[in-house]
């Protein structure tokens, strides 16, 4: 059994979203949804690889690209119509994705 990752990463701009805990998801694909609930795991800048806080993955549950909505948009602290570009230019033609939940720990 593959170990469980200990490490995520997020565009700079928002980590200060998830350190402040504002930010509770985080939506990805395939490849970044082998989180396991109850698990810490360690928030990186994407593009410094600077480290900023612990969290503890609370849900990962499958979404469909077309599903996003409001609620999600509040959760990621970001404006709908924003949070759906930002994940069509990250996972282009990807209609599987991943609600990753989690808390601050
Ligand atoms: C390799 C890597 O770090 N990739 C990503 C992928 C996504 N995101 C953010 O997650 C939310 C849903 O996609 C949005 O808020 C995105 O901006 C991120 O920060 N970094």
């Amino acid at each position: 059994m593959k170990a469980a990752p200990t490490k995520i990463t997020f565009f700079e701009f928002l980590t200060p979203f998830v350190a402040s805990g504002k930010k509770t998801i985080t939506i990805r694909d395939e490849s970044e949804c082998h989180y396991v609930p109850g698990t810490q795991v360690e928030v990186f800048t994407l593009e410094t690889d600077i480290k900023v806080c612990d969290i503890e993955i609370e849900s990962v549950n499958p979404i469909q690209f077309s599903e996003i909505n409001e609620f999600h948009a509040e959760q990621e602290y970001l404006e709908l119509g924003r949070l759906k570009e930002i994940i069509s230019e990250v996972y282009p033609n990807t209609e599987q994705l991943y609600v990753i939940s989690y808390k601050l720990v």
